[in-house]
């Protein structure tokens, strides 16, 4: 200190600033020197794109991408050698890829999902538990890819027991024309089918836990994007008082009473079971297979994350999924009469089974063809590189770089023919085509195709996803007619890369008299 007080700035500024003054300064110039020293730095050796100079904490260029982000890759693309580059993301600098890229990058094991959801998730905060149980352990990811996709047939009479229900207590019998904002029921409604499979019947129809289950995702999403504009060294503080951050921590701190509740009743029974000497009820649902892989894998693993996980993951995907394949048919209503006669002719054929749902070749294409134009995000396989990636032309990924791979192949027209035309049979015909049956069904995932990602870690729950949403639409369709309010259409949000469906857009709907009895069918 003494030999800072001898240098001539020294006095010059106390004497302008006084002793108080001085320290603010200088507690103010080691705040600035800590922010730009732990930044993130642009990435070496990827050309940069969209960026109008140098910035302290990158929030200009974040709070651009917000409003600009599609533009920007899409330029970043046109402009760059082999399309590969790095923008300034909400999240910091990024690189693209292009869809080509896909296969290639699919299973390379130095590209990680789990550094990815470390990066942009936050899962060491206190709140963002349902991150932090799949980057912990493969239990929620092995339970929907294995147990889930294996017992699909199992769940589909659970799934239209609950479909039923669910869609007449919220859309009710009514002949005449009333009006629904269905991106706002269509959560809930989604929540209820999802929970019926993960948790059972009582917690399907539990308000506390369908709130939770529809709110904690808004909450993480929220949360997060907050976190990601705050500069690094300041969120371990910063997080304590953000006030959507202590809601978080609100919903999940339920969320564990609930679900360590429901465990120590399970235990009880299976106790009570084994005391009077019987098998204890077997029961079908995520929950259950949770214990069941701990059981055999042992080590630490936080149940409530993982249901928390299973509810991020699957609730509002598939909702926004449904809402945007319902506003494509009320744009194009010709379609309600095709589907409905598909739908018919297959449950009359089959009942309601697994082989009921993969023959509605035409609501299969519709669907894929919803995802191609209007995706949850322009970008998928999001991973870090845990060590230097070296592709195929050469360019290098440096270590710990965060990396997107671009959908620019859904619009590229030599893939897709007049690739920004809606076309509803696009898919179906293409699956006419010699040998090419299964390689354009929804749950397909390809290199011209990644709207559930693709390789190792593409959607474990598509499977499930695909028959919850083909269910839903069925109920929807053969129940109900749908239409916009006159001279009104959707118009979806679009926030960087992220494309949500109108959220405010009223439909109208009314009941009308089924082809079959739905619920009959169910075995
Ligand atoms: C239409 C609905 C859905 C969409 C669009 C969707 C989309 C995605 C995407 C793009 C990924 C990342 C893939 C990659 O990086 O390669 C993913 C991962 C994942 N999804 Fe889905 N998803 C949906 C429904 C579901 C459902 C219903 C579940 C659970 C039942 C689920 C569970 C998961 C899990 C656990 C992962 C992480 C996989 C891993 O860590 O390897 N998803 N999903």
């Amino acid at each position: 200190m003494e030999k800072i007080q001898e240098l001539p700035i020294y006095g010059f500024l106390e004497q302008r600033l006084g002793p108080s003054g001085l320290i603010w300064t200088a507690v103010f110039v080691a705040l600035i020197a800590y922010l730009a020293a732990t930044q993130d730095h642009l990435i070496n050796g990827i050309e940069v794109v969209g960026l109008d100079g140098w910035s302290l904490t990158w929030i200009k260029p974040k709070i651009k991408f917000l409003t600009h982000g599609k533009e920007i890759v899409w330029n970043g693309f046109a402009q760059c050698k082999e399309g590969i580059f790095q923008c300034i993301t909400t999240q910091g600098p990024e690189i693209f890829i292009p869809m080509r890229y896909a296969n290639e990058l699919k299973s390379m094991k130095d590209l990680s999902l789990a550094g990815f959801t470390e990066r942009e998730f936050f899962p060491r905060y206190p709140g963002f538990e349902g991150t932090a149980a799949s980057v912990d352990s493969t239990i929620v990811q092995d339970v929907v890819r294995i147990k889930l996709t294996q017992s699909l047939n199992l769940v589909t009479k659970d799934l239209c027991e609950e479909t039923d229900l669910a869609v007449t207590e919220t859309f009710g019998e009514s002949r005449d024309w009333k009006t629904t904002v269905f991106a706002q029921t269509c959560p809930i409604m989604v929540a209820r089918l999802s929970t019926r499979v993960f948790l059972g019947p009582e917690f399907a129809r539990n308000e506390k836990w369908l709130k939770i289950a529809t709110d904690y995702t808004v909450s993480l999403i929220v949360c997060s994007r907050l976190m990601k504009l705050i500069p690094a060294p300041l969120r371990p503080i910063l997080h304590w008082v953000l006030p959507p951050n202590y809601y978080l921590r609100k919903q999940a701190s339920t969320a564990r009473k609930m679900i360590d509740a429901e465990r120590i009743k399970r235990k009880a029974e299976r106790e009570k079971a084994a005391a009077a000497g019987k098998k204890p009820g077997k029961i079908i649902d995520s929950l259950a297979w949770m214990e069941e892989l701990h059981a055999t894998r042992g080590g630490k693993f936080d149940f409530a994350g993982g249901q928390l996980g299973m509810t991020f993951a699957a609730i509002h995907t598939t909702s926004d999924m449904l809402v945007k394949c319902l506003y494509n048919m009320c744009e194009r209503p010709e379609y309600f009469g095709l589907l409905r006669e598909e739908m018919v002719a297959c449950l009359k054929k089959y009942g309601w089974k697994k082989t009921t749902l993969f023959e509605m070749k035409l609501l299969d294409s519709f669907m894929k063809e919803t995802q191609r134009l209007t995706p949850a995000s322009f970008t998928a396989m999001n991973r870090v590189a845990t060590a230097d990636v070296t592709l195929s032309d050469g360019t290098v990924l440096p270590k710990n770089s965060p990396i997107k791979v671009m959908m620019d192949r859904h619009f590229s027209p030599t893939i897709y023919p007049s690739p920004d035309v809606f076309d509803g049979h696009r898919f179906f015909n293409l699956r006419l085509q010699p040998g090419q049956e299964n390689a354009w069904q929804f749950v397909t995932t390809s290199e011209e195709h990644i709207g559930f990602g693709h390789g190792q870690h593409a959607c474990p729950g598509r499977f499930f996803a695909s028959n919850e949403i083909k269910i839903a639409l069925i109920y929807l369709l053969l129940k109900y007619e749908w239409r916009f309010p006159e001279g009104r259409r959707p118009k979806n949000l679009e926030l960087g890369l992220e494309l949500v469906g109108d959220q405010s857009m009223p439909l109208e709907y009314k009941r009308r008299n089924e082809e079959v009895d739905l619920f009959s069918l169910i075995e």
